[in-house]
């Protein structure tokens, strides 16, 4: 089908696909260094990878150095339609220097700041609490040595100030998210304890204004290694954001799976101005799949696009998969977002609506199941053509073609 016959397809159920694909390329994706190379990052680490971060498989190709990774970066937006982010983890420093965590400097990340101005791409950031020795106990900023704590502290400080450094750079913001594996493989007798020890770092951490930094806050159900709790839970972090005013992180990997975090958007949006989300997709014991073209993510797409939440939820991804290329992985995903996105923008909400206050269900259901066969992929190519980005048969072959240029690394 080409673009015009899906347009007057569209156009018969009252959507304009022009309309639809100009605000498309609006939406920016933050794309997360840490599928590129399994979170290994550039450091000599010593620690292990607390709460439940691993990434599984061997296939050839991950990158060993910054320049590896860009390489591999550019290579994956030249394959995504739209502009887009980064999302830079602190353990993906590029400097000749070896500073621990809590002596990192902006300088550190200058080679990325340069690089991100080159390419038209604006920076996110995260303090890395984990594969670290003061994380081996899955406790840092909970954890009840106060010398620990303080040296996570100081990270998270520091990172604020570099997060800082790089918004200003871009002159926009530069979010920068917390995530802490804290947590207890066996119930702990003093779950207070902990939250209160977390919640007095994170004051700590994020004392003062940056002007250029939104700080978000991430929790999660568990990890392997603290079944039993998780220091910074919903209920934990949900109450931080609201009470100090920071953004909340929904990472959709991070719920118990019978749960649709597409719907807790639209509830928190009451309650907390930003919101970070990362797009992820669960399954069993991991929070960390490649995300498909599927129902979680059609619908977290739809809730972001019918509550008019796109100003205020930024877009992050979190997966990382060692089993397939890993730009592939990158590329994959990404669009897959997008292909939500536009799904949910070419659906008539008003009609949609109007049938749900009429408490028509009937009438509701019928064109949600009916809009499925709409041709949405016409629509997707069309985006792609106009933004000189491969679709089908000649995008498997870019994606191939790459990763044979990268499986030779050791
Ligand atoms: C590497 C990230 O910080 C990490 O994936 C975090 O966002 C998370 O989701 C931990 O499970
Ligand atoms: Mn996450």
């Amino acid at each position: 089908m080409t673009y015009e016959q899906a347009r007057a397809a569209y156009a018969d159920w009252g959507v304009d696909t022009e309309a639809a694909l100009r605000t498309l390329a609006t939406i920016p994706i933050s794309m997360h260094c840490w599928q590129g190379d399994d979170v290994k990052g550039f450091e000599a680490a010593t620690g292990t990878s607390g709460g439940g971060i691993q990434a599984t498989g061997n296939h050839p190709g991950r990158a060993r150095t910054p320049d590896e990774l860009r390489a591999d970066l550019e290579f994956a937006y030249a394959m995504i339609p739209g502009r887009h982010r980064l999302n830079l983890h602190a353990c993906y420093l590029d400097s000749d220097e070896r500073p621990d965590r809590d002596a990192i400097e902006f300088r550190h990340f200058a080679p990325w700041v340069e690089w991100a101005q080159g390419q038209g791409v604006k920076l996110d950031f995260n303090p890395t609490f984990f594969a670290h020795e003061k994380a081996d106990d899955n406790l840092t900023l909970a954890h009840p040595d106060k010398g620990i704590r303080d040296f996570w502290i100081e990270h998270g400080r520091r990172c604020r100030e570099i997060a800082d450094a790089m918004g200003a750079a871009q002159s926009g913001e530069c979010v920068n998210n917390i995530w802490v594996p804290d947590g207890s493989k066996d119930n702990p007798v003093d779950r207070i304890g902990a939250r209160r020890r977390l919640e007095a770092s994170l004051d700590a951490m994020l004392d003062g204004p940056r002007d250029n930094v939104l700080d978000a806050v991430e929790c999660k159900l568990f990890g392997i290694g603290v079944e039993a709790m998780t220091v910074g839970s919903h209920e934990f972090y949900m109450g931080y954001a609201i009470r100090k005013g920071t953004a909340l992180c929904l990472d959709m990997g991070h719920f118990h799976p019978t749960e649709n975090v597409a719907d807790k958007v639209s509830a928190v949006a009451l309650s907390v101005q930003d919101i970070l989300l990362h797009v992820s997709r669960p399954m069993r014991w991991d929070s960390d799949h490649v995300i498909l073209l599927d129902d979680s993510i059609r619908a977290m797409a739809q809730e972001l696009v019918f509550g008019d939440l796109l100003g205020r939820v930024r877009i992050g991804l979190d997966f990382f998969d060692a089993t397939i290329s890993r730009t592939a992985a990158w590329v994959i995903g990404t669009r897959n977002m997008q292909k939500a996105l536009l799904e949910a923008l070419l659906m008539p909400r008003d009609r949609l609506v109007a049938a749900e206050e009429a408490l028509d269900f009937t009438t509701r259901l019928m064109l949600t199941e009916e809009l499925k066969s709409l041709p949405a992929a016409a629509v997707w190519a069309e985006f792609c053509a106009r933004e000189e980005r491969p679709v089908g048969a000649e995008l498997v072959q870019s994606l191939s073609g790459y990763q044979s240029t990268v499986a030779a690394r050791g």
